[in-house]
């Protein structure tokens, strides 16, 4: 049959994303082409949503088609034995770990986790001023603590932690098994229909059977780990502690739970490790928008107490400054979602949109990267404006749809959105208060500001540049503070020690 496709470049288009992050190609051709583009990869057809309303209409509205995933036939079907629900089709196994996720983190049950999060944001000020050249490592400590904390009620000391070395090394096979053209059966699928011994790519797909059969394993022991503490009654409340209560695994078998009880870490981790960095560049960068957040935090919160989540109503400006970090960086007409392109979906059956086919199978884009520059959605989406979310957010222009929730955008789209969202926030929110409350931020001496251009991609998450830090206590309370309250969180935070 013929379809009638939305238009956009024709022939082989694989060599333009070998020089170029996906994003940036995709930004030429929506010049080119406009709120919705096609085009093929290989077998494959893919499209892509550059507008809130084809965003809307399709990933939301028509989420019963919509809310698959391109089929990943070695990182899902055989590295992950098909149990990863990140990369699961729209369909029965999905909806079950889907349930869990959300069980574990939806808006309500995220504020448990507050208490876990202020006391690691404490340790953070404490590490941060320890040694601020291990910036990195010390976010990377406390984002991973807190996901962790999350999925098995259970914190890390190091990011030596084999929990962490163990998950991070996870991610990086299933990040290699889903390189495009890596390898053959990807494209032709159906040649794992042949009799095993006809299939000379085997032997490469066997290795990463051996990992599947490893990782197994060692899911496994995580969540008996988690077990032991919740039948001994002493678990803190985790994904783990919902899936082992009554009802609570939705009808998974143990090896589907483990690898449900992963997805935090691996969806969790780098995206909200970049978000906070970001938001650090920007006031390393900008001093002066810095400055201002700080004297609201002044107010708000004074001087003899490290701000919590209950200031949060009370801190506008902080909150609208990190919302529109997360989307532009001030100055410099530079954009910044930390997930460009969020994942693509794939649509469960055959549509038409605006008079254009869009068959089953197809991979659905919803490009973030497009929707921070929608003028429909944004007035004037070139100007770093943080006013902007100072009331709630109205769209600007002729677009007359609802934005749920004020802003999800960053988090993708209809049934697929980030079940982390609310968590991720927190984090970012109790972090970035603090630091800044407490600190003044600088580039070391002799040391140069970030340079914007060299974002570096990771798998589909944008970090910030390299960037040096140095954190200098505002004032002569801070250090005083710092290490009373570091001393009390380290001896609450051994109730998710084991
Ligand atoms: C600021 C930080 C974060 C950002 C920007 C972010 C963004 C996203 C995006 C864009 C998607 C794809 C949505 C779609 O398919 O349309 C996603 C999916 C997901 N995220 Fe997040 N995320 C963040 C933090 C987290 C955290 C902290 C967790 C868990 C603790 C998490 C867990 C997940 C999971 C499990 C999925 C897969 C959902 C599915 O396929 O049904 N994320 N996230």
């Amino acid at each position: 049959r013929k379809y009638h496709l939305p238009p956009g470049p024709t022939g082989n288009v694989a060599g333009e994303f070998t020089n170029a992050p996906m994003y940036e190609i995709f930004d030429k051709w929506r010049r080119k082409y406009g709120r919705i583009f096609s085009f093929k990869l290989g077998t494959r057809r893919v499209v892509v949503l550059n507008n809130i309303k084809a965003t809307t209409d399709l990933l939301d509205k028509k989420g019963d088609i919509y809310s698959s995933r391109p089929r990943l036939v070695v990182a899902h079907d055989i590295l992950s034995g098909g149990k990863r629900g990140l990369s699961s089709p729209y369909g029965d196994h999905w909806r079950r770990w889907r349930k869990l996720q959300h069980m574990g983190m939806n808006g309500k049950i995220a504020l448990s986790y507050r208490e876990q999060q202020t006391l690691e944001s404490t340790l953070l000020l404490h590490e941060l001023l320890t040694d601020s050249s291990e910036h990195q490592k010390v976010l990377q400590r406390f984002v991973t603590s807190i996901v962790l904390g999350i999925a098995y009620g259970r914190r890390i000391d190091s990011l030596n932690d084999e929990m962490v070395t163990y998950n991070y090394n996870a991610v990086l096979e299933y990040q290699r098994a889903s390189t495009p053209g890596k390898y053959i059966v990807e494209t032709w699928p159906s040649l794992l229909w042949l009799p095993r011994p006809l299939q000379w790519f085997r032997p490469a797909l066997a290795a990463l059977e051996k990992i599947r059969e490893k990782d197994t394993e060692v899911y496994m022991n995580f969540l008996n780990g988690a077990k032991e503490r919740y039948e001994a009654g002493i678990a803190k409340d985790s994904m783990a502690t919902y899936s082992l209560s009554k009802g609570g695994n939705q009808g998974m078998t143990d090896v589907e739970v483990a690898y449900a009880l992963s997805a935090p870490f691996s969806a969790g981790v780098d995206t909200t490790l970049s978000t906070i960095g970001w938001s650090l560049v920007a006031a390393l960068s900008f001093p002066d928008t810095a400055t201002r957040i700080q004297s609201e935090l002044d107010s708000v919160v004074g001087k003899d107490r490290l701000p919590t989540f209950e200031d949060e109503r009370s801190l506008p400006y902080l909150t609208a400054f990190i919302k529109e970090w997360q989307l532009r960086a001030p100055k410099t007409k530079r954009w910044r979602p930390v997930v460009p392109l969020a994942i693509p979906h794939a649509t469960s059956k055959d549509d038409v949109y605006d008079g254009y086919d869009i068959p089953k199978g197809t991979t659905v884009y919803g490009s973030v990267d497009a929707l921070v520059k929608d003028p429909e959605l944004f007035e004037d989406p070139e100007t770093f404006n943080p006013s902007r979310f100072l009331s709630p957010h109205k769209p600007a222009g002729n677009w007359n749809g609802k934005v749920e929730g004020e802003f999800t955008m960053p988090f993708g789209f209809g049934r697929r959105v980030c079940p982390g969202m609310h968590v991720a926030l927190q984090s970012t929110f109790i972090s970035i208060a603090r630091i800044l409350w407490a600190f003044d931020l600088s580039p070391p001496e002799g040391g140069s500001l970030p340079d914007y251009r060299k974002a570096q991609s990771l798998g589909k998450t944008r970090l910030p540049p390299p960037y040096q830090i140095c954190v200098r206590p505002r004032h002569a309370e801070v250090e005083r503070i710092i290490a009373a309250e570091s001393a009390e969180a380290k001896i609450r935070l051994k109730e998710w020690e084991y």
